[in-house]
């Protein structure tokens, strides 16, 4: 029996793997989600558990391979694949190119000359041309990307939009017999370095081997006790203990800080390797700081993942985009507003991006969980310097009491070289309130010089069409790519709609109607019952309704799990929140 990990980098390539899980002999088929990194922290892990082969994707696939030693098979793209993504595309009222190496461009360009489509393709042979085709197609008025995830990211880091090709089960049947030729080759192999493992695990001290590049390459059992790898390797520490001993070539022995606990660690050099024996030393424990914690809470990261490009035709977006380049060439602050959901924190985002280098967090700061006293502590650390390029969106600003607008002022004032620089958000123009001397007038006067307004969606309309293709090219990846677009009457629906929630709302019921359709598109009936729904006063009463107890555990948790999403406005992050359950927890269990 085969024991093999599927690391799927999209959630909706889990869904389909579940289902082949049932079907296949041979295997002992395990499952997990991971893109790029996260994907080869979950492979080193199951290669320490025994795991004979992995199964990936795309580029994660490709990291897995240099980070581990047992087989790592890639699901190939299929024509299938390409076919699916075409059609999606169709949708989008934008020029759209492939971008790729031939085994996806290949096939699109010829899918796209039989309909008679308008999309460009581009064949690439190294990842690293990408950066370089995708800037020129912007250049020439590119809009939509489509390719692998490298592909997709790199749109993104340009502001692009970029759509995912995602993989049918013709792809994954390929892979698994691939495993198993490659499994075969590979075990005969594998039983002569086991004994020598046995060996070293059998030692109770911690030991870790890092190769040249200073990447873990093996670590004994008790290792894994003690350490999680990642910690390890990313100690400035360990990485300076690790480029003294390949230098002088000798023996080096230190003190080191890992896991609330001092180890004199032993660093050998060995040929082309150093091995790491650790050895507890008794010095103990660093206390968490009191308040840190609270503190910690109003303090949000976001990583150049969760970025998206602006999206959007009308005359009001496009005065945004506007002003989010002029604003990007400066480094003043920038004050936004405009109701709930309707795109602030993107356009945030979108001026920091433009700004600084995408792979830097982008820092969020919640003004309405900020508490009197501590907002000096809290900025003035190096904090945000080192990790944001000294970046704060302070988001709902017009939250904040009396007493912590003037402290905001007294640290921006004496900021003397404008360290911190100020992204803000508001729900309203505070015109009014500054006027009634309900908000700090220095304040507003210091932050409001450069203003962004993003209107409702309601006011709006046109943009409707392009953000329902781009969420659902968004949910592919999480769902799987069964939706491919939304039929003309059913799109209608949707413009129609008021959206007192914006685009936030918006994105939230595509999100509803792509998980309820069960064909290739959104119709219309489905988008009239959602909205209904909405539509419906918050029914107090409902919740005297009892739960029907007559089911079994699951379908009594399925209705208590429907009714706090129908209570909180089919917001799924806020039925999880509530839930203590994550967002993909919730959705299987409504499935
Ligand atoms: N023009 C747009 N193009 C693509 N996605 C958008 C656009 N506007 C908003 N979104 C998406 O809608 C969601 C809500 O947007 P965002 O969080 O920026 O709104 P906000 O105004 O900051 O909300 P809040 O006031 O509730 O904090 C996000 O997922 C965002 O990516």
């Amino acid at each position: 029996m085969i024991k093999a990990l599927v690391i799927v980098p999209y959630e909706g390539l889990y869904e389909m793997m579940k289902e082949i899980q049932q079907e296949v002999k041979d295997f002992q088929l395990d499952i997990e989600i991971g893109n790029l990194y996260e994907g080869v922290a979950v492979a080193k892990e199951a290669e320490n558990n025994g795991y004979h082969v992995i199964i990936s994707r795309g580029g994660t696939a490709s990291l897995i391979q240099e980070a581990v030693s047992i087989p790592v098979i890639d699901i190939q793209v299929t024509g299938y694949d390409v076919l699916r993504i075409i059609t999606l595309v169709k949708g989008f009222s934008r020029k759209s190119a492939i971008v790729g190496f031939s085994n996806i461009t290949q096939g699109a360009a010829t899918i796209c000359k039989i309909l008679d489509l308008d999309i460009k393709t581009l064949t690439i042979s190294k990842d690293t041309e990408v950066k370089e085709i995708l800037t020129n197609l912007k250049k020439h008025g590119y809009e939509v990307i489509i390719g692998d995830v490298v592909t997709v990211q790199t749109a993104k880091q340009l502001g692009l939009t970029g759509v995912l090709i995602t993989s049918g089960k013709e792809a994954i049947m390929d892979a698994l017999e691939e495993a198993k030729r490659s499994y075969r080759i590979f075990s005969q192999l594998q039983q002569d370095v086991s004994l020598f493992q046995s060996i070293l695990d059998c030692n109770e001290q911690p030991i870790g081997v890092f190769n040249i590049e200073e990447k873990l390459v093996y670590r004994n059992e008790r290792f894994n006790q003690e350490f999680h790898w990642m910690i390890v390797e990313n100690s400035n520490d360990i990485k300076k203990l690790i480029q003294e001993t390949a230098l002088t070539k000798e023996k080096q022995t230190r003190t080191i800080h890992i896991n609330q606990s001092f180890w004199n660690i032993t660093a050998c050099p060995q040929d082309g390797a150093i091995a790491l024996f650790f050895e507890k030393n008794l010095s103990n424990q660093s206390a968490v700081q009191d308040g840190e914690r609270e503190a910690k809470n109003a303090i949000e990261f976001r990583t150049s993942a969760s970025y998206v490009s602006v999206s959007g035709k009308s005359e009001p977006i496009q005065k945004v985009l506007k002003q989010i380049e002029q604003y990007s060439v400066n480094d003043k602050a920038v004050w936004i507003y405009g109701e709930k959901g309707n795109g602030k924190e993107l356009a945030a985002h979108a001026i920091y991006a433009k700004r600084n280098n995408l792979y830097d967090p982008f820092i969020v700061l919640h003004g309405e969980l900020l508490r009197t006293g501590r907002l000096k502590d809290f900025i003035v650390e190096d904090f945000f310097q080192k990790y944001a390029n000294g970046v704060i969106y302070l988001k709902n600003i017009d939250h904040l009491s009396a007493d912590i607008q003037k402290e905001l002022f007294d640290i921006i004032k004496n900021d003397k070289s404008a360290k911190i620089k100020w992204l803000v958000s508001s729900e309203s123009n505070l015109e009014e309130k500054v006027k009634s001397g309900t908000f700090d007038r220095e304040l507003y006067q210091t932050l409001g010089q450069q203003k962004i307004y993003l209107p409702p969606l309601r006011e709006r309309r046109e943009d409707i069409e392009d953000l329902v293709h781009v969420f659902i090219s968004e949910l592919h990846p999480k769902y799987g790519n069964g939706v491919v677009g939304t039929r003309p009457d059913a799109l209608a629906e949707l413009a129609d709609y008021d959206w007192p929630g914006n685009v936030e709302q918006l994105k939230q019921v595509i999100e509803q109607l792509f998980k309820q359709t069960s064909s290739y598109y959104i119709e219309k009936e489905a988008v009239a019952a959602v909205l209904a729904r909405l539509e419906q006063p918050e029914k107090k009463d409902d919740a005297l309704t009892p739960i029907d107890l007559n089911g079994t555990l699951e379908e009594i948790e399925k209705q208590v799990i429907t009714k706090v999403l129908e209570e909180e406005g089919l917001n799924q992050s806020k039925a999880a929140k509530r839930l203590g359950i994550n967002r993909s927890t919730l959705w299987r269990k409504l499935k």
